[in-house]
C-alpha cells in the first residue's frame, strides 16, 4: 500500500523552479532516501509533504486517497533545525510534544518511556535538554517526532555533524522503527547511511529526479561497471592531457581526478593495465597504490550529477 503518492509535484521561488514536476509513491514500510546535491530541491519537497508549503501545481495522496488535511496526525517530522525547549527535561519535552498529539494518561507515558530508550536517553530523562551535547540533542529531536507513532516519518538530515555514538542510535532507531511497519523519508548528504538504511533511492538535482529504485537495483545497473584507484606523485602535471589519453583505452568510460587520486571509471572487462601504467609513465607520475572496486552509491551519484553530495 501507498503511504504517500506525489504526483506532477512542481514549486517556484520567482524564478527558480525548486520542485519541478515531481511523482513519486512511497509504500508502507519503506525507507526511502531523498538525496541530491545543495540547492537540489530536497527540503522544499519535504516541506510540500508536510504541510509547511503549498505547491503551486501537483497532489499529495496519504495512505491512496487522503489528503494532508485529514491525515496529519499520521505524520511526523523531524526537521534539520533542533525544535526541542531547552530549558524543559528531555522526558518533558517528548510528553509535550505527545500530548500535542492527544495522547494521554497511561498511554502517554508510556510511549514516552519507549521513544526515549528507543534513542538511547532514557537514562537522561531528567536532564535539561540545554545540557545536552549535539547528538543527544539531535537523537531527542527524533523522540518527540516519534512518540504519537506517526505512519509516516520525515527526516531532514538527523545525522549532521554528530558524534559517532549518537549516529549509531539514530540509525538503529530508524531500523526498528522500519520493523515495526513505520514508513520513513530520509534525506541525508552521507550516501554511506542511505545505503545502510535506505531500501529504496530518490535521486534529485535541479528540483528533477535523475535517479529512482530500489537500493539494490540501482547498485546492480553498475554492478558491470569498475573503478580503477590510482594514488600518485607528480611534480608537474598536465591533467586534460593523461586523461584523454587515458580516456582513449578502449572500456574505459570517465576519469577524474582528487586529492592526488585518478578515478578511471572502465566497464568491468577492461583489463588493460598495462596501457593505463604506460601513459602515467609517459606523464611522469609515480604510482604509489593502485585499487580497483566496484562503484559505491556516493560514486555512482557523482558519475551522475557531476557533483559531490558532500559540501
Ligand atoms: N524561501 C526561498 N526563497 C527563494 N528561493 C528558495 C527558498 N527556499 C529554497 N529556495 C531555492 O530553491 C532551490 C531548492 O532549495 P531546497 O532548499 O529545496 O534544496 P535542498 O536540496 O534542500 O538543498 P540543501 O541540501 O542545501 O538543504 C534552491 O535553488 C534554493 O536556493
Amino acid at each position: 500500500m501507498n503511504i504517500v503518492r506525489v504526483k506532477n509535484l512542481t514549486k517556484k521561488y520567482k524564478d527558480i523552479t525548486a520542485v519541478d514536476n515531481v511523482s513519486f509513491e512511497v509504500k508502507k514500510g519503506d525507507i526511502l532516501g531523498l538525496v541530491g546535491p545543495n540547492g537540489a530541491g530536497k527540503s522544499t519537497t519535504i516541506q510540500m509533504i508536510s504541510g509547511l508549503l503549498i505547491p503551486d501545481k501537483g497532489v499529495i495522496l496519504f495512505e491512496e486517497n487522503k489528503s494532508f488535511k485529514n491525515w496529519h496526525f499520521n505524520l511526523g517530522l523531524v526537521p534539520q533545525d533542533l525544535a526541542i525547549y531547552p530549558d524543559l527535561s528531555a522526558e518533558e519535552n517528548v510528553r509535550f510534544f505527545a500530548s500535542l498529539y492527544g495522547l494521554n494518561g497511561e498511554n502517554l507515558k508510556k510511549q514516552v518511556n519507549e521513544s526515549l530508550t528507543s534513542v538511547g536517553l532514557h537514562e537522561q530523562k531528567d536532564k535539561k535538554a540545554k545540557y545536552f551535547s549535539g547528538g543527544m540533542k539531535r537523537r531527542l529531536n527524533i523522540a518527540c517526532a516519534i512518540t504519537h507513532k506517526p505512519k509516516l516519518i520525515i527526516m531532514d538530515e538527523p545525522t549532521v555533524g554528530i558524534d559517532p555514538q549518537s549516529r549509531n542510535f539514530i540509525l538503529e532507531s530508524i531500523k526498528k522503527l522500519q520493523n515495526q511497519g513505520t514508513t520513513i523519508i530520509y534525506t541525508s548528504h552521507y550516501m554511506e547511511e542511505v545505503e545502510e538504511i535506505c531500501n529504496k533511492l530518490l535521486i534529485i538535482d535541479h528540483g528533477q529526479i535523475i535517479l529512482s529504485g530500489a537500493t539494490d537495483e540501482i547498485k546492480a545497473l553498475y554492478k558491470n561497471n569498475r573503478i580503477l584507484t590510482v594514488s600518485f606523485q607528480a611534480e608537474t602535471l598536465d591533467f586534460a592531457k593523461v586523461r584523454e589519453s587515458i580516456l582513449n583505452i578502449t572500456g574505459v568510460t570517465e576519469v577524474n581526478m582528487k586529492n592526488q587520486r585518478f578515478n578511471i571509471h572502465c566497464r568491468k572487462d577492461m583489463n588493460d593495465y598495462d596501457t593505463v601504467f604506460n601513459i602515467l609513465k609517459q606523464f611522469h607520475i609515480s604510482i604509489i597504490s593502485i585499487e580497483h572496486t566496484v562503484p559505491t552509491l556516493e560514486e555512482i551519484f557523482l558519475s551522475l550529477t557531476g557533483k559531490e553530495l558532500r559540501d
